[in-house]
């Protein structure tokens, strides 16, 4: 499913007037498309009062033209109609008289909510550009307190729940959740991340009449199955275990060990052909007892699991042999590990596959315009927290755009860029970017991201391009969770039981 910014949108409808196409017509579709979701919800709850919510703007228009359409279909009909006194509303009045039972009172909306079997939601789309207050505030609220009581009655959001930011997924506190959305003519993207994810329902995407090639510039995917199962690495029966890829991973320190068992695993468990763990010598031990398929680097080391200013070139000695490096995991960030991380950057084979990933990414944001020094593309792996320190923006202005600063940064810094979150976002260096729509309460807890690092480590040794192994890896990740959450619930899971869900999750997605 493409998705895309309101910007976007606005430059789409433009086009689409270029080429002879009206506003009034792609609403009419709208409405009509509106309409023959709705009447398909009514009938599948044996229902047939619709109360609709159309707001002053072009988003009520598709409220309006859907009630046409179901009126004259036989559904029974009520519209609240805020505006109704302002001149706009006496204008559209004389059409909307033809539509059924018109009112602009609060105590008109709760009678007629007391028995709606359907409420659509077409009070703010796209042009909402404020806080909401004053009946709009009101009838949101009075929608979702009678919802509280009466669950059996559904509410369809038109475009997007009213409220939503379409681009930054942020919501206002009375945006109405709904339990489907129908997104007109291409999904927006804030429906899939932040807040959008809770509050929009079920997505899907109606066909207004804009034509294909308008389409063709949109850089953005949500990430589904059929795209994942496309770029899943293919095994040839004959291979050896060179074919899957040699993958190493600095990771580890003397208080975040299990980092390092995490990650080697997770590689291992999505099919990499050879893990070697570069960690202090003197956890080699401990963390071998746990992956003995493994193999080793022992690093020099200045005091126990400290590796020493020598552990960078002894491992860049190694690299060569090497398809993949895993950077960060645990690391800690003293000035060693700070010098084992940019000495190793700086140094690299080419053609070596990188990702930079938990502490490796804080050692950089220290470092002023870092990404002029490493140049490559590599695979960035930040949670808000990182993110806010490598873009130096509060954790709040990241939260709040995390496609606009997703994709500003993997260009600014020419690097494979996943924002991870609640709708992890992933971004190319070209702007190419791909939303994973899943928050999984699951994978808030520590480790879960060494082993998204290492599951993508895993999938680049295969073979995989940085982008799809980013957007392959989020996605396997999320769908491992999604398996747990279901088997034993959304607390207590421990990201050490992602991995063996990793070769099930694989498998299901082959076999489907
Ligand atoms: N793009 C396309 O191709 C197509 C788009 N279509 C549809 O158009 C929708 C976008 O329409 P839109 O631009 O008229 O915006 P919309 O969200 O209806 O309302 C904006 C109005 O609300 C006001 N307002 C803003 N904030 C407010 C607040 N907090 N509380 C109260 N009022 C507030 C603001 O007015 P203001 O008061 O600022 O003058 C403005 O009048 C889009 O989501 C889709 O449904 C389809 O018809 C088919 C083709
Ligand atoms: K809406």
């Amino acid at each position: 499913m493409e998705i895309i910014s309101s910007v976007q949108m606005r430059q789409i409808e433009d086009a689409c007037l270029k080429q002879g196409i009206s506003t009034e017509t792609l609403m009419e579709n709208a409405g009509r498309a509106v309409a023959v979701f709705a009447r398909h919800l009514l009938e599948e709850q044996n229902g047939c009062r619709v109360l609709i919510l159309a707001g002053a703007g072009n988003n009520g228009g598709d409220g309006l033209v859907a009630g046409r359409y179901l009126r004259s279909w036989g559904e029974k009909v009520s519209i609240f109609v805020p505006f109704i006194d302002t001149p706009k509303g006496t204008t559209v009045q004389g059409c909307l008289e033809a539509s059924g039972d018109i009112f602009a009172g609060l105590a008109e909306l709760e009678e007629h909510l007391a028995d709606a079997d359907l409420v659509i939601d077409a009070l703010l789309g796209t042009g909402v550009n404020r806080p909401l207050e004053g009946i709009y505030k009101e009838a949101l609220q009075m929608t979702a307190n009678v919802r509280n009581t009466r669950p059996e009655m559904q509410v369809l959001a038109v475009d997007l729940p009213s409220g939503l930011n379409a681009d930054t997924g942020q919501a206002d506190d009375a945006c109405l959740k709904a339990d489907f959305t129908l997104s007109l003519g291409i999904a927006k993207q804030g429906l899939f991340t932040h807040r959008g994810l809770e509050l929009s329902g079920a997505v899907s995407v109606a066909d207004i009449g804009i034509p294909p090639e308008l389409t063709t510039d949109i850089q953005a995917v949500l990430i589904e199955k059929d795209w994942a199962k496309s770029v899943l690495p293919v095994r040839s029966p004959h291979a050896n275990k060179g074919s899957f890829g040699r993958v190493m991973i600095v990771a580890g320190s003397d208080r975040y060990i299990g980092a390092a068992i995490l990650a080697g695993s997770a590689a291992m468990r999505v099919g990499a052909g050879l893990v070697t763990l570069a960690l202090p010598k003197s956890l080699t031990g401990a963390v071998a007892s746990r992956i003995p398929e493994a193999t080793y680097l022992p690093l020099p080391e200045v005091s126990s699991g400290t590796a020493d200013n020598s552990a960078a070139r002894l491992v860049l000695s190694e690299l060569g042999k090497y398809d993949v490096l895993l950077i960060g995991p645990g690391l800690g960030q003293t000035g060693y590990s700070a010098r084992l991380v940019t000495e190793v950057l700086s140094n690299l084979p080419v053609g070596l596959k990188v990702i930079i990933d938990a502490d490796a990414l804080n050692i950089l944001s220290a470092i002023p315009d870092w990404w002029l020094e490493y140049k490559f593309d590599a695979v960035l792996t930040p949670h808000l927290g990182e993110m806010a320190r490598l873009a130096k923006a509060t954790t709040e202005a990241v939260q709040s755009d995390r496609f606009g600063l997703c994709q500003k940064f993997a260009c600014k810094w020419g690097k494979t860029l996943i924002l991870k979150g609640a709708g992890t976002i992933v971004t190319s260096p070209q702007g190419e970017t791909l939303c994973n729509p899943a928050a999984n309460p699951v994978l808030a807890s520590a480790g879960t991201g060494d082993v998204l690092a290492g599951i993508i480590g895993g999938l680049l040794g295969q073979g995989v391009s940085l982008f799809e192994a980013a957007g392959l890896g989020v996605y396997l990740h999320s769908l491992a969770a999604e398996a747990l959450r279901s088997e034993i619930g959304d607390a207590g899971v421990l990201a050490s039981d992602l991995l063996l869900k990793l070769p099930v999750v694989i498998k299901g997605l082959k076999q489907d």
